[in-house]
């Protein structure tokens, strides 16, 4: 039997409502390569990674005019109307495709500036049935608000972490933990909290700040400047 593959999992479907403007966010130039083509040159660039699966949205109109290449798999399935919707079309789309033995590494097309270190780290501490997520613990004072514009309390930061991309899980348990947190009707904005819905308690692995998520239009200039100091703005 062959060894189970690893395969790095785009959710690429969204439309950038907080960044505004009429080409979603992972196609914007960055550096003078699309976003989404400079997040896939970093995941394929690992040797443990076997392919990608990039979910694009139906209306999608921009993915076939970027004509991304590699020498590794790239293919493209159907996303959904919310994140873990298109995470899920990916992972039956897999299933499928006989890969039931294998991993997903879920990460944000939107995440370019994810460092080989923090993902070689992730592969290496999480490849098994409990998986685990990239994060970093939070640095800063919180505060907890009125709702009225005033400060209620400080919230103890002890303990809290800020959930970063890419997440590591077999493919099959993340496909159960997803549907059945639909179910229950559960929010899932990450794919570590389906597997806590059931039971799982994913690893926290160390990463970096500056695995930011494209979001806003300012994260555009800040995303450049890290690719700078990675010295990886090569296109
Ligand atoms: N229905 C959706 C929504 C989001 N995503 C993807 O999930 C990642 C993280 O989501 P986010 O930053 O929230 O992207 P958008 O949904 O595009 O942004 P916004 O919430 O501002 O509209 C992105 O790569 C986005 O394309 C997706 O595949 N399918
Ligand atoms: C998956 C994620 O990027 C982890 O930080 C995040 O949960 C997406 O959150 P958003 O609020 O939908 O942007």
């Amino acid at each position: 039997m062959s060894e189970p593959r690893i395969w790095a999992v785009l959710p690429a479907a969204g439309v950038g409502r907080r960044m505004g403007g009429p080409l979603p966010k992972q196609y914007l130039p960055l550096a003078g390569r699309p976003v989404i083509a400079r997040t896939l040159d970093r995941l394929l660039a690992l040797p443990a990674v076997h392919g990608a699966v990039v979910a694009l949205s139906p209306e999608d109109n921009h993915w076939d005019a970027l004509g991304y290449r590699h020498r590794k798999p790239v293919h493209r399935v159907p996303g959904g109307a919310e994140r873990s919707d298109s995470v899920q079309s990916v992972l039956h789309w897999l299933a499928e495709q006989g890969g039931t033995r294998d991993y997903a590494l879920v990460h944000d097309a939107v995440r370019p500036c994810v460092g080989m270190a923090e993902l070689e780290r992730l592969i290496d501490r999480a490849r098994d049935e409990r998986g685990g997520l990239l994060a970093f613990p939070v640095r800063d004072t919180l505060k907890r608000d009125d709702g009225d514009g005033h400060v209620a309390r400080t919230v103890d930061r002890e303990g809290l972490w800020h959930a970063l991309t890419p997440q590591l899980f077999p493919v099959m348990a993340l496909r159960e933990a997803l549907a059945k947190a639909g179910e229950a009707g559960l929010t899932i904005t990450d794919d570590a909290s389906a597997m806590e819905a059931v039971g799982g308690r994913p690893r926290l692995i160390p990463g970096e700040a500056t695995n930011i998520k494209i979001t806003r239009p300012a994260d555009l200039a800040l995303a450049e400047a890290i690719l700078v100091a990675q010295g990886g703005t090569g296109a």
